[in-house]
């Protein structure tokens, strides 16, 4: 007989495990034990453990980088054959893609989380972290790397976005679809997200590189940008407007910034499509002739996570070892 598959969750937080304080405000407040009911979901014979409680919105690199040894102490488990991550929604998506460019196992990471606290009438955590659980203890989710379960639907890490503050089903792939479903507790496939080679895990330097996002808008100019390098920020990424435009203070800063060998993206401010380098006067053209390195159309909290893991490796990022990521 076959034995049933072992899926270890792991709890972070986030408004799955958030009910209303004495202010009348909703803070993570349960543990993983709290999240589950009994030590067999589905199919799949279950272990929990918090390694963290806390409102995604309050993460710094040093937590993801905690998250990520545990998922990776998990997956080096021979017992455990899926990982789930319990994980607040609001930057579940760079958790997911950080998890993901380290994800050098067969074995399947899924992250979840709910919109409406595990106080509510009708919560919706329970569900998630069944159909988490199930993707996760499904031998169909083998080879395909972290991903987001959430309402029903199952992501790739990459490209995937918080893309409604409130809606039941608040992620979306930009540029895609869900790479699967989860129906009647069974996860189903659809297609398999592309994956780069396995980077090694963040180090402790992660915990202190610093990347910025400046933004452009009508009337930006290089203040920000200049705020940022002297913060220490290590990289700084333009969210241009449309195809990644800047302006000539943002052109005159990125020329200025790059001599100076700060890591200088380019990103977009519009939530899909790719940045194409193609304006003049300021323009995306300009900033990547400047030596500021286009990033495609991986989404920009996701962008900021690479530069960061790249940087906190010691890696300079170029435009040829950006290309298999953006
Ligand atoms: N729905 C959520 O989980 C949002 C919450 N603010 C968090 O990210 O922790």
């Amino acid at each position: 007989m076959q034995s049933m598959p072992h899926v270890s969750v792991l709890a972070t937080g986030g408004t799955i495990a958030s009910s209303e304080n004495d202010r009348g405000a909703s803070v993570a407040s349960r543990g993983a034990g709290d999240l589950l009911d009994g030590d067999a979901v589905g199919g799949a014979s279950v272990a929990s453990r918090d390694v963290m409680r806390l409102g995604s919105y309050l993460l710094g690199h040093r937590e993801l980088r905690l998250i990520c040894e545990a998922v990776a102490g998990e997956l080096a488990d021979g017992g455990v054959d899926g990982v789930v991550v319990t994980h607040g929604t609001d930057t579940m998506e760079e958790t997911a893609y950080l998890l993901d460019l380290i994800h050098a196992s067969s074995k399947p990471v899924v992250l979840t989380g709910a919109q409406r606290p595990a106080d509510h009438a009708c919560p919706d955590g329970p569900g998630n972290l069944q159909e988490a659980i199930a993707a996760a203890a499904s031998p169909l989710a083998r080879g395909k790397g972290t991903m987001i379960s959430f309402a029903g639907n199952i992501y790739a890490a990459r490209g995937t976005r918080k893309a409604h503050t409130v809606a039941p089903s608040p992620f979306q792939t930009m540029g895609g679809g869900p790479i699967g479903q989860v129906v009647d507790g069974q996860a189903r496939f659809l297609s398999v997200p592309i994956r780069p080679k396995a980077l090694a895990l963040p180090p402790p330097a992660f915990d202190t590189t610093r990347v910025d996002i400046i933004t452009v808008h009508p009337g930006s100019d290089d203040a920000l940008a200049r705020a940022a390098v002297e913060a220490g920020a290590h990289g700084i990424i333009i969210a241009g407007s449309g195809v990644g435009n800047g302006n000539s203070s943002i052109l005159a800063w990125t020329e200025e910034a790059v001599q100076a060998g700060i890591t200088v993206g380019l990103s977009t401010r519009v939530p899909e499509g790719p940045v194409v380098p193609f304006y003049g006067n300021g323009g995306g053209a300009d900033l990547v002739r400047a030596g500021a390195l286009p990033l495609g159309s991986l989404p920009i909290f996701q962008a900021r996570m690479l530069l960061a893991l790249l940087l906190s490796q010691g890696q300079t990022p170029n435009p040829e070892m950006l290309a298999v990521y953006v």
